[in-house]
């Protein structure tokens, strides 16, 4: 091999640099490396002057259990530990396709939020199955006497009107009548701080323009306010639905582009589709 072009040294790691309508991701495959990151790395990594720069690291394992293909864990650029990633999941099936990991377009997975089955579409898009939505106020968590389609939130001189629903991770959404004029950094850090989730949440700012289409703007936890939010997406959906606002089929548009939801409501499942990019590929000195 010529000089210049030195094969990386050992105790380096390779990456792809990934996104989901601009939530963007570094994606590991520990199947055949073996990293690990603490807390303080990765909060360098995501340093977008610093670092690589990223919302969230996947990191991709062998699976935990024989039915699925793969397990992948999920670390918001706080180094927080988190248990669902919509746009991520999107991310990790198409990576794990383009590394030759798995040479099927139906792919399983596991994160710490349960099990999930993904789709590589023919059109280039991802569909994922993101299981049921689960409102009962424990589970979430959230702290609520009974569970409600509408919850008073009370913060000091403000009150807040919001859907309360997990997807594997804990959401809090709020009807707003201009979503590109409303304070999203406020009162996503002010709401995602309140004692009533005592693990955080990620806020979502809801404008609905009909009954199958909504503007959408989310204040991540552990991340702050990211071009889209594949789980929020999905909460938002959710909520709407259950309070009597929005149909089975809903086009999603969030400042970093459109995802399109499918819930057909109660226990089913409900799916979300949408692309899914890879950037570069890259590697970490360790
Ligand atoms: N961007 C991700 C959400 C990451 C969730 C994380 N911020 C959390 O703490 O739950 C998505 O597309 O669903």
């Amino acid at each position: 091999m010529p000089q210049h072009q030195k094969t990386p040294k050992k105790s380096t790691l390779q990456f792809s640099k990934m996104h989901g309508l601009g939530n963007d991701f570094v994606v590991v495959d520990n199947v055949t490396q073996n990293a690990f990151f603490s807390k303080d790395r990765i909060q360098q990594l995501s340093d977008r002057n610093f670092g690589i720069g990223f919302d969230q690291m996947l990191v991709v394992e062998p699976p935990y259990d024989p039915e699925q293909d793969f397990h992948y864990r999920i670390f918001n650029a706080d180094g927080s530990e988190v248990s669902q990633c919509g746009n991520g999941a999107r991310c990790f099936a198409r990576f794990v396709k383009n590394k030759g990991l798995i040479n099927r377009n139906k792919i399983t997975v596991s994160t710490k939020a349960g099990k999930m089955v993904l789709y590589l579409e023919r059109d280039g898009l991802v569909t994922v199955n993101m299981g049921r939505p689960n409102f009962t106020p424990a589970e979430v968590p959230f702290k609520a006497n009974k569970q409600e389609n509408t919850y008073i939130i009370r913060d000091k001189d403000q009150t807040f009107f919001c859907g309360v629903v997990s997807m594997g991770n804990p959401h809090c959404v709020l009807d707003v009548s201009d979503v590109d004029n409303t304070d999203v950094e406020g009162i996503g850090t002010l709401i995602g701080q309140h004692d009533r989730f005592p693990e955080g949440v990620n806020v979502g700012f809801m404008q609905i323009i009909d009954r199958k289409h909504i503007k959408l703007r989310v204040f991540e936890r552990g991340t702050g306010e990211t071009l889209a939010c594949g789980s929020g997406a999905c909460a938002a959906v959710a909520i709407g639905q259950i309070q009597g606002k929005l149909d089975q089929e809903v086009r999603v548009d969030l400042p970093g582009g459109q995802l399109k939801i499918k819930w057909q409501g109660k226990d089913s499942l409900l799916k979300m589709t949408g692309p899914a990019e890879h950037v570069y590929d890259g590697h970490i000195q360790l």
